[in-house]
């Protein structure tokens, strides 16, 4: 059972599970087949993917070229700041990113379709995230967009959170990726 919030990009939602608390603690679907066709996500996960990360992590921005992947984002430990852009060639909102704040407090899920760039800012040490795809990795296929690209002009808010663009922690790979002019030349 989960609240569904749409948000201002078509086809991405923020998912609230219903939580049952109780004196041993709590309980939650975490996805549900059947709740998620009847709000319109109607392709399957093939992939469940668990990463842990330090305060100050930054992954993305990534896509896959073929075998696009829709995902279903959650943060089981501490929190991220989430970040998806949308590359649907004839989406209104193409090129306009959707922020959200994933944490093990707010239990807030985010489903994002195929075709959107996806990355997060890691708020908090030893943060762990589960994440489901509609698709397979195929890293022959991985490519990206640079976090901080001028055009998208995506506010991480690195102030707010009080962490410095000198802590971030990149991987060599995402300090490479191409800036958005360069993607559009491409695909
Ligand atoms: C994505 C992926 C990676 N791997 C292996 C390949 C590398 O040896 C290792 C780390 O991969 P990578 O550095 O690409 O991990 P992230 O930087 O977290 O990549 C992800 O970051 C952003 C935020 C995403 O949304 C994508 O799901 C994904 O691109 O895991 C796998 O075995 N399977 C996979 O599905």
């Amino acid at each position: 059972m989960f609240d569904i919030l749409k948000t201002n990009i078509n086809g991405v939602y923020i998912l609230k599970p219903k939580v049952f608390k109780d004196n041993r603690g709590f309980f939650m679907e975490s996805w549900n087949k059947k709740d998620f066709f009847n709000i319109g996500i109607k392709k399957d996960f093939v992939q469940d993917n668990h990463v842990q990360s330090k305060k100050g992590v930054l992954r993305g921005l990534h896509f896959q070229t073929k075998h696009k992947q829709g995902k279903l984002i959650r943060c089981i430990n501490g929190k991220i700041y989430d970040i998806s852009v949308d590359l649907r060639k004839n989406s209104k909102t193409f090129g306009k990113y959707f922020s959200v704040l994933l944490s093990d407090k707010n239990k807030n899920m985010l489903y994002i379709p195929e075709e959107f760039a996806h990355g997060y800012l890691v708020l908090s040490d030893k943060t762990e995230i589960l994440y489901k795809t509609t698709d397979y990795y195929y890293p022959e296929y991985e490519s990206g967009i640079i976090w901080n690209d001028k055009t998208l002009n995506i506010n991480w808010n690195l102030d707010k959170y009080k962490i410095k663009k000198s802590e971030l922690i990149l991987s060599s790979k995402d300090q490479k990726l191409p800036d958005f002019n360069e993607y559009l030349k491409i695909y």
